[in-house]
């Protein structure tokens, strides 16, 4: 008895990829390695879930407590353990604790992948702020004594002329997402050299949780190792009358059961002969191609440039981990990342690079260097202002008032780096999009902004004014008009312009003290909003406590690293919203890879902002809510994954992602797109291992 695999679905990638969420009875996984390198390898160990038959496959009788766990017991196990750390902290959240945790969860990183993307996935709310801002920043600062296990890769300014070598010694054929950082700018803690590489694990692991970017690419070889099976078997043992399988294969009408392996027979010794041959046609196939392809095959792959540190403490530190002499520059610092990016791309040529926390400096230079070369963008720069725009929209929304009316809009923005002017320029031209997108729209939307830097107000008398801040720069006649000057300092600015909203860029943690906020009292909006979205959370602007204790309940408040809520009293809630570039990025980087689009276009940048700010009900905006809540993630990246490949596909741009072709792609409705988006997540479950020798 013979049966005949084939799709159903005239679309296979529509369907579910069975192999991301292959559990005991499913299609296995083929390993080359059994006993100790098995629970050495964290991407296969399964510690105490290994079941009893695996045990005895796998050679590891006897190297395991006898009691074999549920994945849920595990993570049961693990999360007493972590709790425990809570309740013998006396003075609750605390910085040693918050590095304990994450000791711990990095252990578990190390030893089984597969647990730890669970635990982080299901509990995003509680271990975000762990693996991502706010302690991010501490273990950053302290990574030179932290790291224990490479993670990563490292190219430095000695391996100048290397670079197209040495990316070949990443042991995967296919990788979906750099994150590179130079570790200049690591969030509001300045220069941290080498050990800023914790900022680019940190992006990847929201990489894996929200957006369900595969950490290794197995499910590749399986596709090809699968469709080889398939195009075997359909050739060598044809089968007999079909019917449709309940999980959307085609089997013979007399066989019921399904099984991985197309290894039945009908008891006819010419049609068992063949199935032999087929079976042992698939597993030479399946060695061949395992080896072809590469077997472990990192999907996500963190980047540390090291050019030098100008941190004078990181130089004179006797354990710091990189390169103690000072940072490249000119254009010696620009061939390195050259040579990089060159390097990366001829290994993997559809690798999305996100730039992560390059000092300003460099932030826009590199970008506007390679983002018409490159499938890359800057999230500092460009994540940043999607995630503000939105924010600015559910401010305005907040009041009652239609979005459309953000060109009326009066916002001073503290600090004119790489976030605050990535902010500016986005901020800028969607007023003028609202007001006709022309010259004369885009000059009048200039007005709107008043740029505050460490040297105070930027006005067009600024010597040495940024190149960057210059469009923002206000005219002398205006401001003279206003009471302001050259250089007014932050309080003098709010008061005089009265703004709807004060959002800071800063690094400045308390730059929005009790005389800036009594300043905003003046606010000209029923709904003032404060973004305080520096970072880590030492560094925010001000805390909601401080904002809703001197304004009163009516503000809008969102903060770059996350705070409490604040009970007001009477039953009254100040909402604090997390206004993060983690709301956006996953899903620029997923939308991009999904769309096959060769760049990360202005419109792309642009879709994911709205998407997100169309995100929030009426109801939510209305109670001051303007972000979701980071519970949520992994559907609002969905949304704004698609919102990317939608706009992709509109300019053209989108060249299609495995069997999705590009004419494919353009045939999907809105809500077949968000369909094939959240069938290309990956979800974290542990496949049955199958030993096969090399
Ligand atoms: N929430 C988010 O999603 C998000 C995203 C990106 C960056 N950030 C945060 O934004 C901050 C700035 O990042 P960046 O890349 O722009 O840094 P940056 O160093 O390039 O820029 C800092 C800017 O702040 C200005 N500044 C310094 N002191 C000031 C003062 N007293 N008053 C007003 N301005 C002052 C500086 O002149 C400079 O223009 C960091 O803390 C970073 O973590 C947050
Ligand atoms: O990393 C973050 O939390 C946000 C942002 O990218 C930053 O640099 O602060
Ligand atoms: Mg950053």
């Amino acid at each position: 008895m013979i049966k005949r695999l084939r799709l159903t679905s005239s679309n296979p990638v529509l369907m579910r990829p069975r192999s991301f969420t292959t559990t005991e009875g499913d299609r296995p996984t083929i390993v080359h390695k059994r006993s100790l390198d098995i629970l050495h390898d964290p991407w296969f160990n399964k510690g105490t879930a290994f079941s009893m038959t695996e045990r005895d496959r796998l050679d590891l009788r006897g190297l395991l407590p006898p009691n074999v766990m549920s994945s849920e017991q595990q993570i049961e196990r693990f999360m007493v353990d972590l709790k425990r750390l809570e309740v013998q902290a006396r003075d609750g959240p605390s910085d040693p604790n918050a590095l304990a945790k994450w000791r711990i969860l990095n252990r578990l990183h190390d030893r089984n992948e597969t647990m730890y993307y669970k635990v982080l996935i299901d509990n995003i709310e509680e271990y975000a702020p762990i693996v991502y801002t706010p302690t991010v920043g501490l273990v950053c600062q302290n990574y030179s004594g932290l790291f224990r296990r490479p993670r990563g890769m490292y190219f430095s300014a000695v391996d100048r002329g290397e670079m197209m070598s040495m990316v070949y010694n990443w042991p995967a054929d296919q990788v979906d997402m750099i994150v590179v950082t130079d570790g200049s700018r690591i969030l509001g803690l300045g220069d941290l050299g080498v050990q800023g590489i914790g900022i680019a694990i940190g992006k990847l692991d929201l990489y894996v949780a929200a957006a369900g970017i595969n950490p290794q690419r197995v499910f590749l070889i399986f596709c090809i190792v699968y469709f080889y099976f398939i195009f075997l078997y359909a050739f060598i043992c044809p089968g007999k009358k079909k019917k449709k399988h309940k999980w959307g294969w085609w089997v013979n009408e007399d066989r019921e059961e399904e099984s991985w392996l197309p290894m039945i027979n009908d008891g006819s010794s010419d049609v068992e002969a063949r199935c032999c041959a087929v079976v042992v046609a698939q597993s030479v196939g399946a060695c061949i191609l395992i080896r072809v392809f590469g077997w472990l095959c990192k999907g996500v792959l963190p980047v540390m440039i090291d050019v030098g540190t100008n941190n004078e403490k990181l130089l004179k530190d006797p354990v710091y981990l990189g390169l103690q002499e000072h940072r490249l520059d000119g254009d010696e610092y620009i061939a390195v990342i050259d040579e990089f990016m060159n390097a990366v791309f001829t290994r993997w040529p559809n690798v999305i690079v996100q730039f992560e926390d390059f000092q300003s400096k460099w932030a826009f230079k590199l970008l506007q260097r390679y983002r018409n070369t490159y499938r890359m963008f800057n999230d500092d720069v460009q994540g940043t202002a999607g995630v503000a725009i939105a924010g600015l929209l559910g401010a305005v929304r907040a009041q009652g008032r239609p979005m459309i009316d953000f060109p009326k809009q009066k916002i001073v923005v503290a600090g004119a780096g790489s976030a605050g002017i990535g902010v500016l320029n986005a901020a800028r031209k969607t007023m003028a999009r609202m007001l006709g997108n022309n010259e004369s729209a885009f000059e009048s939307a200039g007005s709107q902004f008043w740029v505050v830097d460490a040297k105070g107000l930027i006005t067009e008398e600024r010597e040495n004014i940024d190149p960057d801040a210059r469009p923002f720069a206000k005219k002398v006649k205006e401001i003279n008009r206003q009471g302001l000057r050259e250089g007014a300092s932050l309080a003098e600015v709010v008061r005089e312009v009265k703004p709807d909203v004060l959002l800071g860029l800063s690094a400045v943690g308390g730059l929005f003290t009790k005389e800036v906020l009594e300043a905003l009292k003046g606010s000209t909006s029923t709904r003032p909003a404060i973004f305080a979205m520096s970072n880590p959370t030492k560094n925010a602007e001000c805390t909601p406590e401080e904002a809703f204790s001197i304004l009163g309940d009516s503000i809008i408040f969102a903060s770059g690293s996350p705070f409490n809520d604040v009970d007001l009293g009477n039953g009254h809630i100040g909402y604090c919203n997390q206004g993060n570039n983690m709301y956006l990025f996953p899903g620029i980087g997923l939308g991009t890879l999904l769309s096959g689009s060769r760049i990360v276009s202005d419109g792309m940048l642009q879709a994911a902002a709205e998407c997100l700010a169309a995100y929030m009900t009426e109801e939510e905006v209305l109670k001051g809510i303007i972000y979701p809540s980071t519970s949520r993630i992994r559907d609002i990246t969905k949304e704004v994954a698609a919102a990317v490949i939608k706009e992709a596909i509109e300019e053209d741009l989108a060249e299609g992602y495995r069997e999705m072709d590009a004419r494919e792609l353009q045939k999907l409705t809105r809500e077949e797109i968000a369909e094939f988006v959240k069938n290309n997540m990956w979800s974290p479950e542990y496949p049955t291992l199958v030993y096969k020798n090399d």
